[in-house]
């Protein structure tokens, strides 16, 4: 088993293993991720991506959750397109393939990453919340005092309740701070905790609110930062030019031994 080389990313406070695997060097061997994953005993991430050549895109992301399960990640997608930026994949505009589709993004002289995402006409309404497909299921929850929230038992129970038991779900705590300004917390499935930022969740919570007719651009904070989630309402209730748009940052670099992960 090889020693490899990965980077850590974060986008606000959502962590990720990046690995460059142009010569497909990481092994066809799923029960690797959660280990590299592992906070104590691997190198420690909300998830794992491998980014790749496509044939029609500049690059190809390949997301994987602690647990190996896939979905689109909007805070990864804008960590990927950092590091294809540093591998020479890219200048300061991209389209990549990611697990719903083809994404475009730019990166403007802060670099700060924009972030297409996919169209968004998936929208139901429950009792007690609304589900938002983001590229990855998201259940959006008003909240009051979301400070207060145990994110992490509330979100646990909902997750693994009936309803999502078998396909999972995100649950998203919204609190709406102004007119166009929420605070998010997200209980992350395939973490199965509460993570500091997710990137597909703060975009399904600005959709949300959207249709409680909240007006684009819509800034919100989280536990690891602050996001902007831009939109174009359409009188049938879908959404399109979605975008999310924050910052991502190298935090370092290292070898890991895969034999002994
Ligand atoms: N952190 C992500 C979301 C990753 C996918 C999610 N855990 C799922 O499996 O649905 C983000 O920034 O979007």
């Amino acid at each position: 088993m090889p020693t490899i080389i990965f980077e850590k990313y974060q986008a606000t406070g959502n962590d990720f293993i990046l690995i460059d695997n142009r010569q497909k060097i990481f092994p066809n061997q799923l029960d690797l991720i959660p280990r590299l994953c592992d906070r104590k005993f691997g190198i420690g991430s909300d998830g794992l991506i491998l980014i790749q050549e496509h044939p029609e895109c500049d690059f190809e992301m390949v997301f994987y959750n602690p647990d190996t399960s896939q979905s689109l990640c909007g805070n990864g997608s804008r960590c990927a397109v950092k590091f294809a930026r540093e591998l020479g994949m890219i200048r300061d505009t991209c389209r990549f393939m990611a697990y719903d589709g083809i994404h475009e993004a730019s990166i403007d002289e802060a670099g700060i990453v924009k972030l297409r995402m996919q169209n968004v006409q998936n929208v139901r309404s429950l009792e007690d919340g609304m589900l938002v497909d983001t590229g990855s299921p998201h259940l959006i929850r008003y909240v009051q005092d979301i400070e207060a929230v145990d994110v992490a038992g509330r979100g646990r129970e909902i997750r693994y309740s009936d309803p999502f038991k078998k396909g999972g779900v995100n649950i998203n705590f919204v609190e709406v701070q102004g007119d166009q300004s929420i605070f998010v917390r997200t209980y992350e499935r395939g973490v199965e905790n509460e993570t500091l930022s997710c990137g597909t969740g703060v975009t399904a919570a600005a959709i949300a609110c959207g249709l409680r007719s909240m007006a684009s651009p819509v800034q919100i904070k989280t536990k690891g930062g602050k996001l902007e989630v831009a939109f174009n309402e359409n009188t049938d209730q879908t959404f399109t030019d979605v975008y999310l748009i924050g910052p991502a940052q190298h935090v370092f670099s290292g070898k890991v031994d895969l034999a002994t992960v």
